[in-house]
């Protein structure tokens, strides 16, 4: 069974905790998620306020919004890397999030080490990842590389590997934060065409993007967020209109 409830969930993130003025000042001046200071004055960001929302089988939804107004906080929480700090959120099926895709790789060890250890932070059991190994490898072509630790790789090498573990497995929830290039042109070809695979292939595709044709073309319905609350809901051209309007 696949499906994603959050019920009235926030997520509050404690950012600063001084007695110094000029930073909480400027803090409380920003833009984006509603920026507080509580009781004992430490200062908050209420990144999400209050989301409820069901997603089912065949849901495509875009979220969208300005920068800062909780997109990417809400796709943590959908991957369950944040937990609601106050509501609920429900979370079933197999998630995959091109969010932190070098998030637990380690710069010491091998590229062949670090499939083995990113594919057990994505969840793979140790049989799996080692099984993995070979297709990710190919996908990567990294080739000698391979061997080498991940500190002698560049920034571009050290994404494709990322990227070829993050989508070797097709996951029934797919979470995606803008459709990101990785690679050169040829890679980034490849890349493209596994990532439309996995939209094909996925129960529920939540994609933040600031990209309208990008959203249009991959979801048909949308929410809105600012400051970290849902402010419109409905079909993506619905929420679209609504966006462009003052
Ligand atoms: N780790 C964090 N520490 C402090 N504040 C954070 C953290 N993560 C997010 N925020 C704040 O939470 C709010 C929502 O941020 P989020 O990254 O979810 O926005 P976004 O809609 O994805 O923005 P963008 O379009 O720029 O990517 C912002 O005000 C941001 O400053």
């Amino acid at each position: 069974m696949t499906y994603i409830h959050l019920d009235h969930a926030s997520v509050e993130i404690p950012i600063y905790n001084s007695r110094g003025r000029s930073l909480k000042a400027a803090l409380l001046r920003q833009v984006g998620g509603a920026v507080e200071a509580n009781s004992r004055d430490v200062v908050t960001v209420k990144a999400l306020q209050d989301i409820s929302l069901r997603l089912e089988p065949g849901a495509r939804l875009a979220l969208i919004g300005h920068n800062g107004a909780g997109k990417s906080t809400l796709l943590r929480v959908f991957a369950g890397a944040y937990e609601p700090t106050s509501g609920h959120a429900e979370i079933h099926g197999s998630i995959s999030s091109l969010l932190d895709m070098t998030m637990g790789m380690d710069a010491e060890l091998t590229g062949a080490e670090n499939i083995i250890l990113r594919g057990a932070f994505v969840g793979m059991s140790l049989k799996e990842a080692q099984n993995r190994v070979d297709e990710i490898a190919d996908f990567s072509e990294l080739g000698p590389y391979l061997h080498l630790p991940l500190r002698t790789y560049s920034s571009g090498m050290t994404l494709r590997l990322a990227f070829a573990i993050s989508t070797t497995r097709a996951p029934d929830i797919l979470l995606l934060d803008e459709l990101i290039s990785v690679g050169d042109a040829a890679f980034a070809l490849k890349a493209q065409m596994r990532i439309q695979k996995l939209i094909d292939k996925a129960g529920i595709l939540v994609l933040a993007s600031h990209d309208i044709k990008t959203l249009k073309r991959y979801c048909d319905t949308a929410i809105m967020l600012q400051s970290g609350r849902i402010v419109a809901q409905g079909t993506i051209d619905e929420v679209l209109e609504r966006y462009a309007s003052p």
